[in-house]
């Protein structure tokens, strides 16, 4: 029986092939080396942490496949400004139309309306996609261990770094996090949500951190939408977060954003 990631993979293999026709490596490649230049996505999450504060990556998103429609009222550049105002490190924004109604036009908004580096959220098994990640101006590429086999995460691995980008490595369980472990990337992210069920907990971030070595960042994924969430997450070793629905459901995502971010547990703190 296909789940919910195997359809996507299914249009999304469908949709690569369509807009490499339209559009081939070489021509691709000469658009990304026009776009503007790279922001240090990792660097970013690493100062901010080294500041003993969380680091936040902020999504723009209108819609989920688990939840529908989540914010009527959809400007990505006013959300973008909104979440840097409010102190997040970087943005995450869907760009996949079928199930999240994203646009790359959403990306090129709100990666002009701030200098935070961004995040292409989107199902990558392609270098080519890659490529036209950086043409449209993100600074960072997800791999979903779940949805790529070991030579495709490695492949779109090297395709970021030849791009100087950064790569956010997701995983939901034991097994995806060794194979993550192989690859290069400082960034480790545990979803909370199963993306072939929709289910949420916190507590995959619990279960799985202490195999998240100290040298790789551990990015909690999906779920949190209070300060004592990440307080909770930042004991079990937590230190950067992925969030989106909880803040895009707010009338006021600066204000909301600041709340979110009110009281991390800094690290080495003595009171
Ligand atoms: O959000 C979904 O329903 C979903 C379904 C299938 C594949 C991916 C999905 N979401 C991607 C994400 O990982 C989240 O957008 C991201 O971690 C933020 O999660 P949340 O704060 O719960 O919106």
């Amino acid at each position: 029986m296909t789940n919910v990631l195997d359809r996507i993979k299914a249009y999304k293999l469908d949709e690569i092939a369509a807009r490499k026709a339209r559009c081939p490596q070489g021509e691709i490649e000469a658009l990304a080396r026009q776009a503007s230049p790279v922001r240090d996505f990792a660097g970013a999450i690493q100062a901010r942490i080294a500041q003993g504060d969380y680091a936040l990556i902020a999504e723009v998103k209108k819609a989920s496949p688990s939840k529908g429609l989540i914010r009527e009222d959809f400007q990505p550049a006013a959300l973008a400004a909104a979440y840097q105002a409010g102190g997040a490190t970087c943005l995450s924004v869907l760009t996949d139309a079928p199930s999240f109604q994203g646009h790359e036009d959403f990306l090129i908004a709100a990666r002009a309306a701030v200098d935070l580096p961004v995040l292409r959220k989107d199902f990558m098994y392609d270098p080519w996609q890659v490529a036209e990640a950086r043409s449209l101006g993100a600074d960072c590429i997800l791999i979903i261990m779940a949805s790529v086999s070991d030579a495709q995460a490695e492949e779109l691995e090297a395709a970021a770094e030849a791009w100087n980008m950064s790569a956010l490595i997701e995983v939901h369980d034991a097994p995806e996090l060794e194979r993550a472990l192989a690859l290069r990337s400082p960034l480790m992210g545990i979803n909370n949500r199963n993306l072939k069920t929709f289910e949420t907990s916190l507590e995959t971030t619990r279960d799985l951190a202490a195999q998240v070595p100290e040298d790789r960042i551990l990015v909690s994924e999906s779920g949190m939408s209070t300060a004592g969430d990440l307080a909770t997450l930042s004991g079990y070793g937590a230190r950067a977060f992925l969030i989106g629905e909880s803040l895009m459901r707010q009338q006021d995502v600066e204000v909301a954003t600041r709340t979110l971010l009110s009281n991390p547990v800094r690290m080495g703190a003595t009171t």
